[in-house]
């Protein structure tokens, strides 16, 4: 049976990225996806967006919704500090079982929890389950029409703080038009908006900077 494009993606990374090194297996996957294959990574541009909001926040406690093959995830987590930790989820079982490989060759395995499930399912356990007190800073990049009732559930669930930084991405691109609504009506949330384009692709996107005002 032939391999998905995850699979390949893998593949290329465990033969030509350093193993043990987040920054080549960033570079791995840009240089495939942008010359071999598309896939739905951030990619580079957005990805220096999210790399200076991570710096922002400075996290000891991150969360990413949608990890997909763990591109964001093993990005984030090489600018963690000592002793931060970036929860990460991913309710398909095929991209699960790829991303907890990419994360364990990019070496940062020590640093991230992949979390398997739907985020409204796991968003509601990371209290009691995966000790969280409030988190610092979430990457919203899941199905586009979750990052509303997910921000919402975040706040019902009491894991937001004065100063949590929550990042959106795909803004224009497949869009988030409710959300976008939902965060910049809303009394608790300061929004920035950055303009990009969508990951190895010359179409507009952006991503949408929310931190919360309590
Ligand atoms: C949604 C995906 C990313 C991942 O999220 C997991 N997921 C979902 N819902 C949940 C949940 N509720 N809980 C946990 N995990 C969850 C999934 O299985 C994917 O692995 N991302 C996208 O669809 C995406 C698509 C595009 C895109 C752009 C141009 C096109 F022509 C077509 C597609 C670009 C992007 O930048 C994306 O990010
Ligand atoms: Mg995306």
């Amino acid at each position: 049976m032939n391999q998905s494009k995850e699979q390949r993606i893998l593949n290329f990374v465990l033969q030509n990225a350093v193993r043990g090194d987040p920054c080549s297996v960033v570079d791995t996957i840009d240089k495939y996806c942008s010359q071999k294959e598309w896939a739905m990574n951030v990619g580079d541009e957005k990805g220096k967006i999210l790399d200076k909001t991570v710096e922002e926040a400075n996290p000891s406690v991150a969360l990413e919704l949608g990890t997909y093959c763990g591109y964001s995830a093993v990005r984030i987590s090489r600018l963690l500090k000592t002793g931060a930790r970036l929860l990460t989820v991913e309710f398909n079982p095929e991209f699960a079982a790829i991303a907890k490989q990419m994360i364990e060759f990019a070496g940062v395995q020590d640093k991230v929890k992949l979390l398997e499930g739907p985020s409204e399912e796991i968003i509601p356990q990371l209290k009691k389950k995966y000790e969280v007190d409030t988190l610092d800073f979430v990457f919203l990049d899941h199905w586009k029409d979750r990052y509303t009732p997910d921000t919402i559930l975040l706040q019902e669930c009491n894991l937001l703080r004065k100063g949590s930084i929550l990042l959106a991405d795909n803004i224009i691109f497949p869009g988030a038009p409710d959300f976008l609504n939902y965060v910049r009506k809303s009394p608790h949330f300061q929004c920035t908006n950055y303009p990009s384009h969508l990951e190895y692709m010359q179409v507009e996107d952006a991503m949408e900077k929310a931190v919360f005002l309590g």
